[in-house]
């Protein structure tokens, strides 16, 4: 066994939290021969409900499960950690714009950021699930000066595991048959998946399924995902998402396979001309626990103005939560 690490999770008592922590305190995120020591942070109200769920992970008795804390302290939530599940967030409410959705959440990932910025460990990989995860990230990641900003990423891998399984489902194969899928940009209605370079038993998808189900079927079915489960299920996908951050964080910390890559919110740098200044899907390899974007992927017409369309959006939301940003 190796020396414990400590993962902070936030909104640890709600949904996702429920389908998220028993699978990272059960080895599934980093390894059975990775100890964890949970970090769980809720607010103060919900306190009672995350004891019970405490109660229940010791119950487990999980071989890697080293140690739990549970605050209300956002300080005490961060102290130390190796990794971070930003998770809570606060919901859309009846007759709420975007905008007041953004404020709200600003208030959340502006003081998350400043105490991952004081009591994260220096390497601290840090994931944002809450929605809107990409400007929520980048609220966090502009709250701390001291942290590389490659520590901040945001969660589009849900969108990327759900091209999938849409694919393999079209084409009568497995996802794991799928290489090279890319979502680009927003987790949000915006996003693109792209199948341009994407294989299905090593031949182009898009030689096996016609433009007009690429065009009309799978990219909105892909974008409308989450309100298609929310309108199912009656309440916002869950289980999915947990597992999809727990791929998210095993890849960033075990690496991509070889010949494949994820897609991973994190900040431009430039490449495929995105300025600098937001937290944008792109495709990624992994090795030795850092990141890189692919490059030198050809993009065409039509790739080019979906990327210019969620590009967009996310310079609309960067532009609205501008003054929650930490004058440095
Ligand atoms: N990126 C994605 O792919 C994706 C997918 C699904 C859901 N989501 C988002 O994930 C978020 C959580 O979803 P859920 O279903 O678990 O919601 P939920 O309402 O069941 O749970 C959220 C929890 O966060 C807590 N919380 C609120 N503010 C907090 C704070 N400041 N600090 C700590 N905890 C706080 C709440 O008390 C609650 O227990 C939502 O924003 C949802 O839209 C993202
Ligand atoms: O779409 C939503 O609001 C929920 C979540 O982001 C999802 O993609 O399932």
């Amino acid at each position: 066994m190796k020396a414990p690490v400590r993962v902070a999770v936030t909104g640890a008592a709600g949904q996702i939290g429920y389908a998220l922590l028993f699978r990272i305190a059960a080895g599934d995120m980093l390894g059975p021969d990775q100890p964890v020591i949970l970090h769980l942070l809720e607010i103060t109200p919900a306190l009672p409900t995350l004891q019970g769920v405490v109660m229940e992970l010791n119950d487990c008795a999980f071989p890697t499960l080293a140690g739990v804390v549970a605050t209300d302290d956002v300080n005490v939530a961060f102290k130390d950690v190796d990794y971070a599940l930003l998770v809570g967030a606060r919901p859309r409410g009846p007759g709420m714009e975007r905008k007041d959705l953004l404020e709200a959440n600003g208030a959340i990932f502006g003081p998350q950021g400043k105490a991952l910025n004081d009591h994260a460990k220096r390497d601290v990989r840090v994931l944002v699930v809450g929605n809107p995860a990409n400007t929520n990230a980048l609220i966090a990641q502009q709250n701390a000066p001291d942290l590389d900003p490659k520590c901040f990423t945001a969660m589009v891998r849900l969108d990327h595991n759900r091209a999938l399984s849409q694919l393999a489902e079209k084409t009568g194969t497995h996802s794991t048959d799928i290489k090279k899928l890319t979502i680009w940009g927003n987790h949000s209605s915006t996003q693109y998946p792209d199948l341009h370079t994407t294989t299905v038993k090593g031949k182009p998808a898009l030689e096996q399924v016609d433009q007009a189900w690429y065009e009309g079927d799978f990219i909105p079915t892909v974008q409308q995902r989450g309100a298609a489960i929310i309108k199912a299920r009656g309440a916002s996908s869950a289980a999915s998402a947990a597992s999809a951050a727990i791929d998210h964080m095993r890849d960033w910390t075990l690496g991509t396979a070889e010949g494949d890559w994820v897609s991973m919110g994190i900040p431009s740098d430039g490449s495929y001309g995105i300025e600098p200044g937001v937290i944008f899907g792109y495709p990624v390899t992994v090795k030795d626990g850092k990141y890189a974007i692919v490059q030198g992927l050809a993009i065409n017409a039509f790739s080019q103005a979906r990327i210019d369309a969620t590009n967009k959006e996310l310079r609309e939301e960067r532009a609205g939560v501008e003054h929650l940003f930490a004058k440095n």
